[in-house]
């Protein structure tokens, strides 16, 4: 693993983003480790957040991006962060917008806020577990007339979508863009025969991979 997951790995446990214990999934999965990014809860934790997805789309992410999307809701601080850290610290100034889960009916009214929905579209969400929510994005930026360009996550889960390959393969066959994470299970993994604290939660985690895993 290379330095920087090491050290995205110990922010999340640090802010208790990352927890081990019993949790329900949106997929209805009974799971043994969870990663809540809505306890990235402060001015520095979101900045610092905002410059690991920056630099994952840098450094690994296509160059034409135009816009970033946050997906309702814990994508909507990721996709703003990201942008921030993009023009303070890279100079690269994008449009961000994101969804509402209800549209408005007054006002301005709209599912969208933010910058058009349009050009080739960069999704910045949390965790992509069995697929449901990342798909669902997928319609509303097609629906809009916008292309999707690639996704970043924080954490590839490693997990089983609709078939045998994991959820971020196919995502990727089905829509021919790269799935950027910047970390996965494996990392988590190898943190855990690492620590002599998190070692006991190593068997729970990888009875759980053994059953939903790739
Ligand atoms: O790959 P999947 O099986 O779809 O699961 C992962 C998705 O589930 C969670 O979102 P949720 O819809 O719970 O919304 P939230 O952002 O409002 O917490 C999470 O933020 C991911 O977007
Ligand atoms: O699959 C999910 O619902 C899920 C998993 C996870 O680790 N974090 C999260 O917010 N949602």
């Amino acid at each position: 693993m290379h330095e920087y997951q090491w050290e995205f790995i110990r922010f999340a446990l640090d802010r208790n983003v990352l927890r081990f214990g019993e949790f329900t999934l949106k997929s209805g999965r009974k799971s043994p480790y969870f990663f809540n990014a809505g306890l990235f809860n402060t001015g520095n934790s979101l900045s610092r957040l905002g410059r690991y997805y920056a630099q994952a789309l840098i450094h690994n992410g296509p160059k034409d991006i135009d816009l970033l999307f946050g997906p309702a809701y814990k994508g909507i601080p990721l996709a703003a962060s990201t942008a921030v850290s993009l023009a303070d610290s890279f100079d690269i100034d994008l449009p961000y917008c994101f969804n509402r889960k209800e549209a408005k009916d007054h006002g301005e009214g709209g599912a969208l806020v933010g910058a058009p929905l349009q050009g080739r579209v960069a999704i910045i969400d949390d965790v992509i577990t069995a697929g449901t929510a990342i798909r669902e994005v997928m319609q509303i930026i097609k629906a809009a007339g916008a292309e999707p360009a690639a996704v970043l996550v924080a954490l590839d889960r490693q997990e089983r979508g609709q078939g045998e390959l994991s959820a971020i393969q196919e995502v990727e066959r089905d829509f021919g863009i790269p799935v950027i994470s910047i970390v996965s299970l494996d990392q988590i993994l190898e943190f855990l025969e690492g620590d002599e604290q998190l070692h006991r939660f190593l068997p729970a985690v990888q009875a759980y991979r053994d059953e939903y895993g790739i």
